[in-house]
């Protein structure tokens, strides 16, 4: 026989055997940590405290999960797959750790999550912007989760006015979150490696949130990172976006006329529904523009200034809300939160609602 290799047959949603015979699922993103000081390093970096109960998602064969139980009162893992979790607990059997180890089988984007400190993972990537708003919107609020992503997505995550990844993910993240970049990750140090680099990101929740309906919020984002290098007066001159607004605005005055204006201007607490909203992030990962916006951020919001005079047109009131804000020639890629905020706020108070 001519010396060529002899390539062994594996099914095609497989890569790699783990350490207890299981076959690896790439198409439950089961990628194991290989690397202990990687491991260790994470840990570390996320600050448990002897008294934090530790959310783990995905703890697959366990490698991460036995460094958490080192350091935390206990440790909640949720995982897919019924060999891992039989895995996990072949593994803490008879230790001092089983005591303090639950493990719940399941989906973690459809069970309901316990009570939990801090999260620390490394999740499978194809749920990140779920995951992500689920542990946002999750109540009590957690103190912080330090998570392994997809390099592209960390990035956009973490991602400032002016950065190329700067997209509505980054604005509705850091509108709910301070996020951090902590480590970049190569492919080797996964078992299987994916085909992608990695970086592990901490997401502390802000406390307390910004007071701003989320629907609105997310409406207007919408809006301004429609059309990525456009400025905001072209796109808030655009047919559909004035018809939106001019329906809502209608809407509102007969309402205020009839003596019902149902909820507007009230305070009221923000659920989970309401920070669900912002979950659909779409796929908009490409910003571009490079330069800083120079907005100061201390600057005082003076909205009482927007006047709208009956006799113009719903565009022009659009527009003179938006000259008026300096706005006109603005893009959202090198706008920040504080813009955003005021601009909402120049919009509402004329009368001007996105939902
Ligand atoms: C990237 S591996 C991480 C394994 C382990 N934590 C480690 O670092 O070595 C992701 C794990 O998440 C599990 N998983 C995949 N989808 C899941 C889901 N929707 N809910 C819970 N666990 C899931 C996989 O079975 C796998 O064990």
């Amino acid at each position: 026989m001519a010396g060529g290799k002899i390539q062994k047959k594996r099914p095609q949603h497989t890569q790699g055997i783990g350490g207890g015979g299981i076959t690896f699922e790439k198409s439950k993103g089961q990628h194991i940590l290989k690397n202990p000081m990687l491991v260790e390093s994470i840990v570390q970096k996320s600050g448990i405290k002897p008294t934090d109960v530790v959310l783990e998602i995905g703890p697959g064969t366990g490698n991460l999960t036995k460094k958490l139980l080192e350091c935390a009162k206990s440790v909640v893992a949720v995982e897919l797959d019924p060999r891992m979790v039989l895995e996990l607990n072949r593994r803490f059997q008879g230790t001092s750790y089983a005591s303090r180890l639950k493990v719940i089988q399941g989906d973690v984007l459809k069970c309901d999550l316990p009570y939990f400190d801090i999260c620390v993972a490394n999740i499978p990537y194809k749920i990140s912007s779920p995951l992500t708003f689920k542990l946002l919107s999750h109540r009590p609020m957690f103190r912080c989760a330090v998570i392994m992503y997809q390099r592209e997505f960390a990035l956009r995550l973490v991602a400032q006015p002016g950065d190329s990844a700067y997209c509505r993910l980054s604005v509705n993240t850091q509108l709910l979150a301070r996020v951090s970049h902590l480590l970049k990750v190569g492919k080797n140090n996964f078992r299987p490696p994916p085909k992608v680099d990695s970086s592990v990101v901490r997401i502390e929740p802000r406390r307390p949130l910004p007071p701003v309906s989320f629907k609105e919020w997310d409406g207007l984002i919408r809006v301004c990172f429609n059309k990525k290098n456009k400025t905001l007066g072209s796109l808030f001159k655009q047919k559909g976006v004035l018809a939106l607004l001019e329906k809502n605005y209608k809407t509102l005055q007969s309402l205020r006329l009839s003596g019902n204006p149902e909820g507007i201007g009230e305070e009221k607490e923000i659920t989970s529904e309401d920070v669900n909203v912002l979950a659909d992030t779409g796929d908009d990962i490409s910003m571009m523009g490079t330069d800083r916006d120079n907005r100061d951020e201390d600057e005082e919001m003076d909205t009482d200034s927007v006047n709208i005079s009956e006799g113009s047109t719903f565009k022009d009131k659009i527009l003179e809300i938006l000259r008026q804000g300096n706005f006109l020639e603005k893009r959202a890629s090198k706008l920040s939160q504080v813009d955003f905020l005021f601009l909402l706020s120049l919009f509402n108070k004329a009368g001007i609602h996105f939902s």
